[in-house]
């Protein structure tokens, strides 16, 4: 039986590594957003539904637990944030576990005070814990969170004479926490997701330029290929705008190439200042940064790089320092390329007018069209 585990398990990794999406479960709470965000929002509709339910039996009795009730939901939220700072998890994983742990002690409470209130609805709100905590936490840490709760429920399962459903569910339950515990490594949830995260971490380092912080090379062609196409099939406009520090050659051999670092480092800070949310930057080249801003339409672009241009000529320090840049606006069918290799040119006719300049790359009017706040 273990060896069969570690064969399948073997194979959930190796297809994990070779980027397939077999394990459509971690895969699926992993990677998409919607998932998540479902989870996270389903579990307090259920709270909110348990109550409606209560409500339209009894509205005296809803109203008499509802007290307990925000409590318990107070308890949910402190959880989440505890276990958000705990982890620096994001912040549906750590609602989801803040839920799950709270979910079942209430179960848990509720059961040895009426026990004859037990379901298997309790039950399958334990079970959520099953599926929820080896995500997020340490194994040990839901092993012994999963043992802790099992412990009273067996007890009033006992006292209850209940089925051999009820039974086998909390068996059930109580294996997989003690099977994690025991450090069974093989548990396909746990080391699938040491796998996971791993190759996410290392995937999100190789995305970065550790100087800046910003998107490197390889993260612009991945991230903005995919923000752009998103932006496309929405029917959404989408700029480029290509930046380059003047005359960063001579700030390195006049003040040394730590400073020049220092500056590089503070340029990228003004830029993600002025660029909004959504905006991805990054740096592509020695001393180039490139910008794709999401619907904007050459106004937009020039506006948000003259914040820019302006900002980097008002920064204080011993390094005077300038960008110029070029932006444009992708055409229709216009693949993300062009419309870089386009701001790329804008920029480098900036460089010639003297630098310290936004130029717009104008596709209908080509080359250039000096940019100018009124747009002339
Ligand atoms: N400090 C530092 N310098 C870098 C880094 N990457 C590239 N450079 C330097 O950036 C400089 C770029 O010089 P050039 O391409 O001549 O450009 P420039 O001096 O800015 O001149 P213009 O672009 O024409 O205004 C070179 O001296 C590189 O050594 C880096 O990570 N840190």
């Amino acid at each position: 039986m273990a060896w069969k585990w570690t064969r399948a398990l073997d194979g959930n990794i190796a297809s994990l590594e070779r980027g397939e999406r077999r394990n459509f479960f971690v895969y699926a709470y992993r990677n998409t957003a919607a998932s998540r965000t479902a989870l996270t929002f389903g579990l307090p509709l259920l709270f909110l539904i348990g109550w409606t339910r209560d409500y339209a039996v009894s509205p005296a009795m809803a109203m008499e637990s509802l007290p307990r009730r925000l409590l318990l939901f107070s308890l949910l939220v402190a959880m989440a944030l505890l276990i958000r700072a705990r982890l620096r998890a994001h912040w549906r994983e750590a609602a989801l576990v803040g839920y799950a742990c709270v979910f079942s002690a209430g179960i848990a409470m509720t059961t040895l005070a009426e026990p004859e209130r037990m379901s298997l609805t309790h039950v399958a709100a334990v079970l959520t814990t099953i599926i929820v905590l080896p995500f997020a936490l340490h194994r040990a840490t839901a092993a012994a969170v999963i043992v802790a709760f099992s412990i009273p429920l067996f007890a009033m399962l006992a006292i209850q004479g209940a089925g051999p459903a009820l039974f086998l569910a909390y068996a059930g339950y109580t294996l997989v926490g003690v099977g994690i515990g025991l450090g069974y490594r093989r548990v396909w949830l746990d080391t699938s997701l040491d796998v996971f995260q791993l190759r996410q971490r290392l995937l999100s380092r190789i995305h970065v330029d550790s100087l800046t912080g910003l998107l490197n090379r390889e993260g612009w062609q991945t991230r903005a290929v995919r923000a752009f196409e998103r932006a496309l099939s929405e029917q959404r406009r989408v700029a480029v705008a290509y930046f380059d520090l003047d005359h960063f050659k001579r700030a390195n051999d006049t003040h040394g190439h730590a400073m020049g670092d220092m500056l590089l480092r503070t340029v990228a800070k003004t830029l993600r200042e002025q660029c909004r949310a959504g905006e991805l930057v990054a740096r592509v080249g020695g001393e180039e940064f490139l910008a794709l801003l999401p619907d904007a339409g050459e106004d937009d672009a020039y506006a948000c790089a003259e914040r820019v241009r302006r900002a980097v000529a008002a920064l204080p320090g011993p390094i005077p320092a300038s960008v110029s840049c070029g932006v444009a606006a992708c055409q229709a069918g216009e693949p993300l390329e062009l419309a870089v290799a386009r701001a790329d040119a804008a920029m480098l006719e900036a460089k010639r007018r003297g630098r310290n300049l936004v130029l717009r790359a104008d596709a209908h009017a080509p080359p250039f069209t000096v940019a100018g706040p009124a747009g002339e």
